[in-house]
């Protein structure tokens, strides 16, 4: 679920007041994501989706978010823009919570999607880092390998309880990438979470992406591998070389990967996987059940690291 926060019809109704969205006709919540409390608004003048910023988003980071989101919607990327109100304010107060009015997008996130997706997902991701080259507000990761470290911190003690043998698994690999993690490669905006649920097609064309509160400054392969994580992979854990193949392709089209950002793939596939289950480890051991998380297996990412860890050459991703 993900409508924490409650709002009424009257609180809304005075709250649209400070936009530029014309009268409220209706609204409902929305049960999709984890993260904030998200509302469909329908207003005389179209539809629109109304953001609760609940604990986990930091409040210093929002200008970050909404500024890119504006950035990228102006460069022509398919993304959400946030609506400025009447005093020039981006982000107001509703509930109690900091609030944000963004523009809607048509589509539907896939649950299967195809090699084809993956291609529209490949081009559209190198579409982003090219348009985010001039975003002029920085963001360091927080989910870069000293963010993995405090989340490991708090979980190693318990992480055999979900795979025996995990603790000295993902120590050695901790070991490993202090030792090779890539440096030097091209970097800028990278979205960081670019999992089919936060992309929307119309059949077979892409028509938005939206959730950018993980984006930040890192390797552009790094968003690469994060994709190939997210979409290349069958519900049996095996790579789908045809999706890989498509992917690359299709983000090479618009951005070419440099050899050093080709040869570093399957170190940061490794590290991407270990990102996504150690977020997801960490839920696990610590949210209860029915909290404010939506909590997602870990053990689909342990399967993943031990793919990439086993990759012999970049080509196996489906370089062409
Ligand atoms: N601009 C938009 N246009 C249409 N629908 C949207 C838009 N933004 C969000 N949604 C809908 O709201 C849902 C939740 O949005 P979002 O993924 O940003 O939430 P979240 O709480 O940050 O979740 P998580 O981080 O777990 O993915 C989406 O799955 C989608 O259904
Ligand atoms: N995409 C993340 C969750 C929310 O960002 C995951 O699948 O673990």
């Amino acid at each position: 679920m993900a409508v924490y926060t409650d709002v009424n019809e009257g609180e809304l109704g005075a709250f649209l007041k400070a936009y530029p969205v014309g009268d409220l006709l209706s609204y409902k919540g929305i049960a999709e994501g984890t993260e904030n409390s998200n509302f469909l608004l329908h207003t005389t003048s179209g539809s629109y989706i109304l953001t609760l910023y609940e604990k986990r988003v930091d409040k210093a980071d929002l200008p970050f978010f909404l500024g890119l989101m504006s950035h990228l919607a102006r460069k022509g990327i398919s993304c959400p823009l946030p609506v400025t109100g009447h005093d020039g304010a981006v982000i107001g107060t509703l509930a109690g919570r900091p609030a944000v009015i963004i523009t809607f997008l048509e589509g539907l996130s896939l649950r299967r999607p195809t090699s084809g997706h993956c291609g529209e997902v490949g081009k559209a991701l190198a579409a982003l880092h090219l348009a985010g080259a001039d975003f002029p507000m920085t963001r360091p990761n927080a989910l870069a390998i000293d963010g993995w470290r405090k989340l490991w911190s708090a979980a190693r003690f318990r992480a055999d309880e979900v795979e025996p043998g995990l603790a000295a698994e993902v120590d050695a690999d901790f070991a490993d990438f202090e030792r090779n993690w890539p440096k030097g490669l091209p970097e800028g905006i990278i979205h960081a979470d670019l999992f089919p649920d936060n992309v929307f097609f119309l059949g077979e064309k892409l028509s938005g992406l939206i959730d950018f509160y993980f984006a930040c400054n890192d390797l552009y392969a790094y968003d690469v591998a994060t994709c190939l994580n997210a979409w290349c992979f069958e519900k049996d854990f095996s790579f789908n070389l045809t999706k890989g193949t498509a992917l690359l392709a299709g983000y090479q089209s618009v951005r070419p990967l440099s050899g050093e950002e080709q040869a570093a793939l399957p170190m940061l596939a490794r590290g991407a996987a270990l990102r996504f289950m150690l977020t997801r480890l960490y839920d696990w051991l610590t949210v209860a059940n029915g909290g404010l998380v939506m909590k997602r297996d870990p053990t689909e990412y342990i399967r993943r690291m031990r793919f990439h860890r086993a990759i012999k050459s970049p080509s196996e991703y489906g370089l062409t």
